[in-house]
């Protein structure tokens, strides 16, 4: 809670006008609570201006209620699954712990602490429907010091509205694939929201011919020029697309499993808040995991995990995941043709975002949903929480996935053969364009 006030408190000071910059930069540091900056911000909170004690005591409900881009910090894992060893975990947290101290030190001597981090994040398809609102909610980051926006088309016009806010990071605009790899050189976070969307009576797979190589040929860019950066893959179908990306990157000897997200957050986000309106919960504290994969029944909200505990009837549980997994088709039918989810899939591809570059920038305690290569059953790609850190995957949360309900077992074993299938279709599309005859130069 101290942390929070200290982490508002200078932002504040910078520039006062900028009230949701201000709450977000809170919200990327709010889930850190060490006791021993206690004292150094209480002393932070001595801003000419600022009353200290009512920022206190509004603070904590405000950042919490103001963005929802920070997932629910339910879940604590001591999993045996983790890529660290526990003592790797503890070293993490150790320094995370130091340097939280040096910060409020230097407050108390009245230097301003290093704010905000310095990250670089591309968005391949940045002039589209997700991509303008994902750019500008990133443009709001704290955490980010460089917005590279890329796309084959309209771009400039894009980068020249959003580089007129009047938040830190700087906005580079990349027009057509002679552009890509500049765009790319030195990105920590990259962002795939390039491909087409689904028209009423489409499923995702129909998309697969049309955005299976767009796909391709982006991460080829991707592990050319900035193989170790997090990669986000929203473009669909993305049962399929993530397994395509998996196989680029092992042909191009850089594939790190730990950094390959499909990105499903806008399943979780949909699933919470259909079961706050349903429960009239806070929307705020409802946590539903959502495991599986993108598409129908692949999509499956764990209902009986919900936090805070809420019991649903059978029929309540039927309707929420039908409608959850039918959120996208919904919306794809009320645009009527003009596209699909763009606005709360933006919501959703930020908060992600937001997540990833905390767990970079060393917070401990970073955890979401999203489809990875997975060991948490016999699929080898699977939606499912996991807890992220500054190496990418550090663990999967199994304990999601036992004490299933029997609706929720079986709907696991109907949901295998159609991912299963998905997967196979999108690595058998990478190995083809692979053992492709290459155009001969004349
Ligand atoms: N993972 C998820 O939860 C969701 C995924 N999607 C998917 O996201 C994708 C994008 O959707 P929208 O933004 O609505 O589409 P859009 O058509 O509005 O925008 C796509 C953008 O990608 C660009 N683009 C096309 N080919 C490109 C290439 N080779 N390199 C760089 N940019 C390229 C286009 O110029 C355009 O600006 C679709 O495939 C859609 O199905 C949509 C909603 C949710
Ligand atoms: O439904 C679509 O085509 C877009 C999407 O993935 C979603 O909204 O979940």
């Amino acid at each position: 809670m101290a942390t929070r006030t200290y982490a508002f408190v200078e932002i504040f000071r910078i520039d006062q006008s900028s009230w949701t910059l201000s709450k977000m930069a809170a919200t990327a540091t709010a889930n850190v609570s060490i006791a021993a900056t206690a004292s150094g911000s209480a002393k932070a909170c001595m801003v000419p201006k600022i009353k200290p004690f009512s920022l206190q005591m509004t603070l904590a409900h405000d950042v919490r209620d103001f963005s929802g881009l920070k997932a629910a910090s339910y879940v604590s894992c001591e999993s045996e699954a983790s890529f660290l060893a526990k003592h790797g975990v503890i070293a993490l947290q150790n320094s995370f712990k130091t340097r939280a101290v040096k910060q409020s030190s230097a407050s108390a001597i009245g230097l301003r602490p290093k704010i905000s981090a310095s990250f670089n994040v591309a968005i391949l398809g940045a002039s589209g429907g997700i991509g303008q609102p994902l750019s500008l909610l990133i443009k709001m980051s704290p955490l980010v010091s460089g917005l590279h926006l890329y796309d084959i088309a309209n771009v400039k016009g894009v980068a020249a509205d959003l580089s007129h806010c009047n938040t830190p990071s700087e906005v580079l605009h990349f027009t057509g694939p002679d552009q890509l790899a500049a765009a790319l050189k030195g990105v920590n976070v990259v962002v795939i929201p390039a491909g087409v969307p689904r028209k009423p009576g489409m499923t995702r797979d129909d998309l697969f011919n049309m955005n299976a190589g767009i796909v391709k040929n982006l991460v080829e860019a991707v592990a050319d020029n900035c193989p170790g950066a997090f990669i986000h893959i929203i473009s669909n179908p993305v049962n399929s697309t993530v397994p395509i990306a998996a196989e680029v990157l092992k042909a191009k000897g850089v594939y790190d499993p730990k950094k390959l997200f499909g990105v499903t957050t806008l399943d979780v986000v949909r699933a919470n808040t259909f079961v706050a309106e349903k429960k009239n919960l806070k929307l705020i504290d409802v946590d539903v995991p959502v495991v599986g994969g993108h598409a129908g029944i692949t999509i499956l909200p764990l209902l009986s995990k919900t936090k805070p505990s809420v019991s649903f009837t059978d029929k309540e549980v039927e309707e929420l995941t039908v409608r959850i997994q039918n959120a996208g088709t919904e919306v794809v039918e009320a645009k009527a043709g003009a596209g699909s989810a763009t606005l709360s899939m933006a919501y959703a591809a930020a908060r992600f975002v937001e997540s990833s570059l905390r767990a970079l920038d060393g917070d401990t305690d970073v955890y979401e949903c999203a489809y990875v290569q997975s060991e948490v059953n016999e699929l080898p790609f699977f939606a499912s929480r996991i807890k992220l850190g500054k190496r990418g995957i550090e663990a999967f949360v199994n304990s999601d996935l036992q004490g299933l309900t029997d609706y929720e077992s079986n709907a696991l074993e109907a949901l295998k053969p159609e991912l299963k299938a998905s997967i196979e279709k999108g690595i058998a599309f990478a190995n083809k364009s692979k053992h492709a005859k290459q155009p001969v130069a004349v």
